[in-house]
């Protein structure tokens, strides 16, 4: 088995979701077909909720950035004239979402929508997340070793929770210390991580971040984070440059704590 030693600095394991903690089949063929399936019945049931609105709102400050890119789907402003307009809204909304998700964009307003709406399907048992099954023998045995354990994903916080706290291997949220989302940064951004190690209060050279994807490896590698990619089943492939830069695991029990030897 290939051995990736831990740097003895290392205090903190920083773990993206999708293609590096969960199967990206699972995100793909579970979780997002949920969205596109029930998005506009659960715009048609929420459209009232304050929350609801706070998330159309978000999706449609999104929605005017967005304004200048090809096939970009607007949601027009309320005219005031209340239910007259209502379908054509949560239409404009539901075509937005579908849009953004066929680009499989990591927007904020996209992230939390989508949280909400796993909520109750979570909640009611209808899906249960999937780990990789290295992932959580190996996180007991870096916090039994006195490490701290954080999550950092495009998924929102709450999505976050929803995933670690309904899994195939039960409620795992007491083996996470804290999670981070797109609130704080875009994971393609170096400044999210320096943000990241000052929220926790360590520096960027204690974290340690394990990823499936070279742009967010090489944006935490900026800023002095320590990186190591991660080869899962389903993900995308490295070219040969990125396969001789960056220190590759195929699984978490690869890393090896030289304090826990
Ligand atoms: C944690 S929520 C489900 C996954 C998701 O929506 C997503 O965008 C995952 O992105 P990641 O940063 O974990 O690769
Ligand atoms: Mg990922």
């Amino acid at each position: 088995m290939v051995v990736l030693s831990v740097p003895a600095e290392v205090t903190v394991m920083l773990l993206d979701i999708e293609g590096t903690t969960t199967p990206i089949a699972f995100v793909k063929d579970i979780l997002f077909p949920y969205i596109k399936e029930n998005v506009k019945e659960y715009l048609q049931t929420h459209w009232e909720e304050e929350e609801c609105q706070q998330d159309v709102s978000l999706l449609r400050k999104q929605a005017e950035e967005d304004s200048h890119l090809d096939g970009a789907v607007p949601i027009p402003a309320a005219s005031g004239n209340g239910a007259d307009d209502l379908p054509q809204m949560i239409q404009a909304v539901v075509d937005n979402v579908c849009w953004q998700m066929s680009l499989d964009r990591k927007t904020t307003a996209l992230k939390q929508l989508q949280g909400h709406m796993w909520r109750a399907a979570f909640a009611a048992g209808r899906m249960k997340a999937e780990f990789f099954e290295d992932v959580v023998p190996a996180v007991r045995k870096w916090r039994e070793a006195g490490m701290k354990v954080y999550i950092y994903s495009s998924g929102s916080v709450e999505a976050q929770k929803l995933l670690f706290g309904h899994s195939t291997e039960g409620d795992l949220l007491e083996l996470v210390d804290g999670h981070f989302d797109t609130k704080i940064g875009h994971k393609v951004e170096s400044e999210s991580y320096r943000k990241i190690a000052n929220s926790i209060g360590c520096s960027t050279n204690n974290i340690l971040f394990l990823t499936d994807v070279t742009l967010e490896a090489s944006a935490a590698e900026e800023a002095d984070v320590h990186v190591a990619v991660v080869v899962r089943p389903g993900n995308a492939g490295l070219t040969d440059d990125e396969k001789t830069y960056y220190s590759l695991i195929t699984s978490f029990s690869e890393l090896y704590l030289p304090s826990s030897s």
